[in-house]
């Protein structure tokens, strides 16, 4: 693959041990399936991030999964898993989880969650194929399996906002599920406080769906040079509009991060 040129890529590439590389995990360093129990990372992807860790600043996953599901998702048959990756730090459930060096770090779930078990089966009894995915931390509801999945998300749209309301708890909408988590993260609070942690001279963030848009709008608003590199796709448009590169979904992100790797590696 030949490098896009971009003014933040090429700081990145110009000084790799004070560029940051952020990646979101679902549609991204895994390509999207039905059931979101096996969304397992791109084979490639490990080894290519543990490559490439060697030589950035650093790398991490900014996600909407919980840090334990990312890693146990992102385990490879036949090479490195994501646990291998050196230094990689996991932020999820948008930044309230953090997992790094073997451990996690988080705050107790919200009180909310227990009226959001009982009352969430009610409002999706009657929707065929709807599938409710607990996080722990967040519940996700899935309209992908329904027969009509965007009619479901629609008519799914106004009784889960209400009951996020009523619950303290806030309404994270994604490809074609609605989530009911706590407020006060985003994926763009969560890379800001990496970058200034890390002290970092420039920023590259990889991602595919809206929960990234905040993610982006932070690499923006960093006072270091930085690019958004979106991993496309036909069912999300709005990330593709506000990126820098459009790649061909997660094959197109392991291509991208294997040339600037071995651009670093002076190959
Ligand atoms: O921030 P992310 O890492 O992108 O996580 C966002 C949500 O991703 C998952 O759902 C999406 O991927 C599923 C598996 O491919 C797919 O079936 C579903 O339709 C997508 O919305 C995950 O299940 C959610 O919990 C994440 O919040």
């Amino acid at each position: 693959m030949t490098i896009p040129r971009h003014a933040g890529l090429e700081a990145l590439l110009d000084d790799p041990q004070g560029a940051v590389i952020g990646l979101d995990y679902d549609g991204t360093l895994a390509p999207i399936v039905a059931d979101p129990a096996a969304a397992r990372i791109h084979p490639d992807a490990p080894g290519v991030l543990a490559e490439l860790a060697e030589r950035v600043g650093g790398i991490v996953i900014v996600t909407g999964r919980p840090p334990g599901t990312a890693l146990a998702l992102g385990t490879s048959d036949s090479g490195p898993s994501l646990s291998d990756v050196p230094g990689l730090v996991i932020l999820g459930h948008y930044g309230l989880e953090r997992w790094e060096s073997g451990r996690i770090t988080a705050p107790p779930p919200s009180r909310g969650l227990e009226q959001v078990r009982e009352r969430l089966p009610l409002i999706v009894d009657g929707f065929d194929g709807v599938l409710v995915e607990d996080k722990g931390q967040a519940v996700a509801v899935h309209t992908r399996t329904s027969p009509d999945p965007e009619a479901a998300l629609e008519a799914l749209r106004g009784p889960v906002a209400e009951l996020a309301m009523e619950t303290g708890l806030v309404v994270e909408p994604g490809r074609l599920v609605l989530e009911l988590r706590p407020a006060g993260v985003d994926k763009g609070r969560a890379l800001s406080r990496f970058l200034a942690e890390r002290k970092a001279r420039s920023v590259m963030f990889v991602g595919d769906d809206l929960g990234d848009i905040a993610a982006f709008d932070a690499v923006v608003a960093a006072p270091i040079p930085g690019v958004r590199v979106c991993s496309g796709s036909a069912e999300v448009t709005a990330l593709a509009e506000r990126a820098d590169i459009v790649v061909d979904g997660p094959a197109g992100v392991v291509d991208l991060l294997r040339t600037i790797s071995g651009r670093v590696a002076g190959r």
